[in-house]
């Protein structure tokens, strides 16, 4: 019997595309045969190519869709659909505008039946956990986008999920905020013992984060190795990003990833109409933005190496080409 806390058992996923309204249905294998466990209280990161499967593998984990074949466990039983016992944050931070930072933080506990006193308490231990206990009564357009990803994080957090699920959650934020964050999550990890799953496009960000790092193949996605991060005791140095550890593991994920990046953009060449422009992306930063679930805008100007490629959610058939660079 398995011990993870999550399993992915052989899944495969594939969708369902049209290139075009008259074009006939053809058939997107997102995921192959990918098995993957999750241990119990541990810090995942998953990094791939860009269209490699990341989001599609933490929809599957999230319940927010079915594999095609295989299967996704949590405590060794069969994820069949979305529940509080795992908690998403996104890239983009999905708050309702209409309600304060508390309001927000409140709404899953509201779901769930919390009573209001006890709801209170929690709306305030969790804000102060995030380091927003003077915003409560601020609304979202009053916070700034790391402040707003404070509040998605104080949120998922607030209804105590065993799972914490974070798809590319800092790639928006600028270079000093993410850092910040990271570092905050961290924090909020030891100090709670969540499960967390963690995707991003960034080397930097999945050796800083993650106890391991699974690398994916480029699409259809597979886990091609995961590496154990061991940086010694993070604590006792001034900057851990800039020591021999972190500067291996980087570099030895950069390896990992090179060949799989160049392997997708050679597949997005093939499936790129010859009538479009190609678009670039540079670590990062996108010139062409293909959507809320892509990599990040990049604002660290490419400073921390990003995997890039290029997947179009809304038009996976038509998909674009982009120059990539790794590290
Ligand atoms: N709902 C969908 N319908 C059709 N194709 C989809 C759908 N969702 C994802 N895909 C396709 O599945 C593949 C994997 O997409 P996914 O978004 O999981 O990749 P990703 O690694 O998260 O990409 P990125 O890093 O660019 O966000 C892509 O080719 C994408 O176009």
């Amino acid at each position: 019997m398995s011990t993870d806390k999550v399993l992915f058992d052989r899944v495969t996923k594939t969708f369902d595309v049209r290139a075009g309204r008259r074009a006939p249905t053809g058939a997107v294998t997102a995921l192959d045969q990918l098995t993957l466990g999750v241990r119990p209280g541990e810090f995942l990161v998953v990094v791939g190519p860009s269209g490699c499967g990341k989001s599609t593998l933490l929809d599957l984990l999230g319940g927010l869709s079915r594999p095609t074949s295989g299967q996704v466990l949590v405590d060794g039983r069969p994820v069949t659909g979305p529940g509080l016992d795992r908690g998403i944050v996104f890239q983009q931070y999905a708050l309702l505008p209409w309600r304060t930072a508390a309001g927000n933080v409140a709404f899953g506990l509201e779901a769930k039946g919390v009573p209001r006193a006890e709801r209170d308490d929690l709306v305030a231990h969790h804000l102060e956990l995030v380091g927003l206990s003077g915003f409560a009564a601020h609304y979202p357009h009053e916070l700034s986008g790391g402040m707003k990803q404070r509040v998605a994080i104080a949120r998922s957090l607030a209804y105590d999920p065993d799972i914490l699920l974070m798809d590319e959650p800092f790639a928006a934020l600028d270079a000093q905020t993410r850092d910040s964050l990271q570092d905050e999550l961290v924090r909020i990890w030891q100090a709670t013992g969540k499960t967390i799953v963690f995707i991003t496009h960034g080397i930097d960000e999945a050796v800083h984060l993650g106890r391991r790092v699974a690398v994916m193949t480029s699409r259809p996605g597979r886990i091609k190795q995961v590496i154990e991060i061991e940086l010694g005791d993070r604590g006792a140095v001034d900057d851990v990003r800039s020591s021999d550890a972190f500067r291996h593991h980087r570099h030895e994920i950069w390896t990992l990833l090179r060949d799989e990046v160049r392997a997708a953009q050679s597949t997005e060449r093939r499936a790129d109409r010859p009538d479009r422009p190609a678009r670039r992306r540079w670590l990062g930063r996108s010139a062409a933005p293909t959507g809320a679930r892509t990599a990040g805008t990049g604002a660290d100007g490419g400073r921390t190496p990003e995997v890039a490629g290029g997947a179009d959610r809304a038009a996976p058939a038509a998909v674009h080409t982009e120059e990539a660079r790794v590290g």
